[in-house]
């Protein structure tokens, strides 16, 4: 029942995915292939696509190789350009600074330390680099994100939270007792248990919700913007969907638990291992009060 930052302390098994659950490109992208920020893609849409280093841009790459507004790419009408915004060190194309330019299909944009490549339609090579980011990001078994990329995550809304002054808020789900289900009924039928709380989860979250699995059996939800009192009271519906919901691992019958820590980033100055340790904290507590209860800290 830890969620410490070590992912050494986490038991996760590879399982075999359905693949990519999301749609494929429409049209022309740009997809992150070196350095930081490595397989994001974006789709270009009509609207302009600010690139840098800001919380603001589009295409957020938090490296200080970057300028805070790098370049911006656009749709004039009959091509994709590409204008550097006056940054530090100037963009890139195949090479060659650019004040402004047409982006042709494979261009190499190169943005500080990142590669940036141009896709100028919908293409294998597209879905490729697509496939490879959802399997990067996303935990095979339940399609949650996975705990690296939740880690990064959590550390951009720390980072917007505390620039705005906003309130963030942390849940950690556990089940209880989950040995015994595995010892009793096998891996194969805990993995599905662990499925089921996972839709129960995805059910349960909001838009802007971050959902995870951080570990074995234990999941996270992040609420950007959210408050205590929002995050108990996701925390508390969770919880009673899983005590209400019928498991059969095996094909018997099971009365399946979660206890849940809560917890707010403390503002100003709040950390991410503080924010964990405080969910941590308050998980700890459920767990020793009698479980499938929702606790809180800060
Ligand atoms: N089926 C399955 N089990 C896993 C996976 N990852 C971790 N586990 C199991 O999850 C169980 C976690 O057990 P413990 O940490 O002892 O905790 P618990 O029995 O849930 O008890 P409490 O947390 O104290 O309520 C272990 O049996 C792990 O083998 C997984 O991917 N699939």
């Amino acid at each position: 029942m830890s969620a410490s930052d070590d992912p050494a302390n986490t038991t996760q098994r590879t399982m075999l995915s359905g693949g990519p659950h999301r749609p494929g490109p429409r049209t022309a992208c740009i997809v992150v292939i070196l350095g930081e920020g490595l397989g994001r893609r974006i789709d270009l849409a009509d609207a302009p696509l600010l690139v840098g280093r800001s919380q603001e841009a589009d295409l957020v790459i938090s490296h200080k190789s970057v300028s805070r507004e790098h370049c911006r790419i656009w749709f004039d009408g009959g091509a994709y350009r590409i204008r550097d915004l006056g940054a530090t060190n100037r963009t890139r194309v195949n090479d060659l600074p650019v004040e402004e330019t047409t982006l042709v299909d494979g261009d190499h944009i190169v943005v500080g330390e990142s590669l940036l490549k141009f896709i100028g339609q919908s293409n294998v090579e597209a879905r490729y680099h697509e496939e490879i980011y959802q399997l990067a990001t996303h935990d095979a078994l339940t399609d949650l994100c996975n705990r690296r990329h939740f880690m990064e995550m959590l550390d951009k809304e720390i980072a917007r939270a505390l620039r705005h002054d906003r309130e963030l808020a942390l849940c950690i789900v556990d089940v209880d007792l989950f040995k015994p289900v595995n010892d009793t009924y096998g891996h194969i039928a805990g993995d599905e248990v662990l499925r089921h709380i996972a839709a129960i989860v995805r059910q349960h979250v909001r838009g802007d919700d971050i959902a995870a699995r951080i570990g074995g059996e234990e999941f996270a939800v992040l609420l950007p913007e959210g408050g205590s009192a929002a995050a108990q009271a996701l925390a508390e519906r969770l919880r009673a969907a899983v005590a209400g919901a019928t498991f059969s691992p095996g094909g018997v019958p099971q009365r399946i638990t979660v206890s849940v820590g809560v917890a707010t980033l403390a503002l100003p100055g709040g950390t991410r291992s503080a924010l964990l340790a405080a969910a941590d904290a308050a998980l700890y507590r459920a767990k020793h009060e009698g479980r499938n209860r929702v606790c809180t800290t800060g």
